[in-house]
């Protein structure tokens, strides 16, 4: 998911159908006579998924049909490759990274694990059970308050410090996505705090406690990853982190799908920024597209999944890889997750850093500047999924050859 949503004019038109079906849907709690639809129109899945699931249906609304080459069960996306498989990523522990005797070891896992993969786990992290087992609770707790109180804080605004709503991008999605969100800007948190959802009643400041910790191992494992690639990180690209950043953050509800088969709870895509920090439940799902072949993370309990964004692969001039994700769904077990987003600044031009372009090295810039305006144009007029944009920046000489 990319760190902002759709540009303004489109979010409208899917806004305006978000809160008529948030007001019909607050009617009907309100006279206690919720009741399955018979027809679902494209109102009536906008209340989300959740809302779906809980109304016990059986059959998956055609609206969320993939076609057949984009299904989950279809996992090899080239003809060369077959069949799926599972994946325990490389391991990057924190408490290592603290060693000054263990450090260059952690440095080269996680060097090594950015440029195959653009995914690792971090383990021994520091951040107490309570804060990340604290921010699981309630945000699925959040995803239990009634439809009418989560639609509060659907929003026209792409700026918003707090959105919530379904799909992936529902102003665009010609296939809904199985899934419901809640998107709270964390940056600067004092300003935003006031907006953020009053319940359940202790999320601000659990969201808070979780938002200052992902913040601070971000900018931990930025510096260790400028490091191993190898940048000063006194003062520079760090320098400014410290001073000014965006962050955000997405709590991602998946609900029991029906027909889990046909669906997938998040597209594949690439993020935005230049790491996501996922922490999730025990509920598997997340897939990562490695050498044309799509593999189920096996997450160490307790860690978080890390993966490098589309920023960060230009800032390392294609040294470490911004890799396709999606989410698959199950029958049985609803997921929780929670993506922190972390780059620099929105108003921020991100190119290749400087100590990574040397033409007479064999290390030509391989990426366009870009900056947040080019985003939002970009996802204005095409689709945002399947790293095109990424794709877009890249400079003509970085191109694959054509065979
Ligand atoms: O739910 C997950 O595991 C991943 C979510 C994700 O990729 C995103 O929010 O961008
Ligand atoms: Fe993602």
């Amino acid at each position: 998911m990319s760190l902002v949503a759709a540009p303004m004019a489109i979010v409208d038109v899917a806004n305006a159908q978000l809160q008529q079906a948030a007001a019909a849907a607050a009617k009907k709690d309100e006279d206690g006579h919720e009741q399955q639809e018979s027809s679902y129109d494209y109102g009536a899945l906008m209340k989300g998924v959740r809302h779906l699931s809980d109304s016990g249906i059986t059959r998956l609304p055609d609206r969320y049909v993939l076609p057949a080459s984009d299904r989950p069960g279809v996992l090899a996306v080239s003809s060369s490759v077959a069949g799926s498989g599972r994946v325990k990523l490389p391991v990057v522990n924190l408490a290592g990274l603290r060693d000054p005797c263990q450090r260059a070891a952690v440095l080269a896992t996680l060097d090594a694990a950015c440029r195959e993969y653009g995914f690792f786990q971090v383990v021994n992290h520091g951040f107490g059970s309570d804060v990340s087992g604290g921010m699981l609770d309630v945000a699925q707790r959040f995803f239990e308050l009634p439809l009418a109180e989560r639609a509060r804080h659907m929003s026209a605004d792409v700026r918003a410090p707090v959105r919530y709503g379904t799909s992936f991008n529902q102003a665009k999605d010609d296939v809904l996505c199985w899934r419901d969100f809640l998107k709270l800007v964390c940056q600067p948190l004092q300003a935003v705090l006031p907006y953020w959802p009053q319940q359940p009643a202790d999320l601000r400041d659990v969201a808070t406690r979780y938002a200052t910790a992902s913040h601070r191992l971000f900018m931990e494992v930025m510096e260790a990853a400028l490091e191993a690639l190898g940048i000063p990180t006194a003062g520079g690209v760090l320098g400014e982190l410290a001073a000014s950043s965006s962050h955000m953050m997405t709590v991602n509800c998946y609900p029991a799908c029906p027909q889990p088969e046909l669906t997938l709870g998040m597209p594949s895509h690439s993020d935005y920024g230049l790491f996501t920090f996922v922490l999730q439940d025990h509920v598997e799902g997340l897939q990562v597209m490695h050498d044309g072949r799509w593999l189920t993370i096996d997450p160490i309990p307790g860690s978080f999944v890390v993966n490098v964004g589309d920023h960060l692969e230009i800032y390392s001039n294609g040294r470490y890889k911004s890799a396709l994700h999606r989410v698959h769904v199950n029958s049985t077990r609803p997921r929780i997750s929670v993506a922190s987003f972390h780059s620099l600044p929105a108003e921020r031009v991100i190119g290749p850093a400087p100590e990574l372009v040397d033409d007479e090295a064999g290390n030509p810039r391989r990426y366009m500047d870009t900056d947040f305006a080019t985003f939002l144009a970009y996802l204005a007029s095409a689709d945002g999924k399947n790293k095109t944009f990424l794709q877009s920046r890249k400079l003509p000489a970085a191109a694959p050859p054509c065979l």
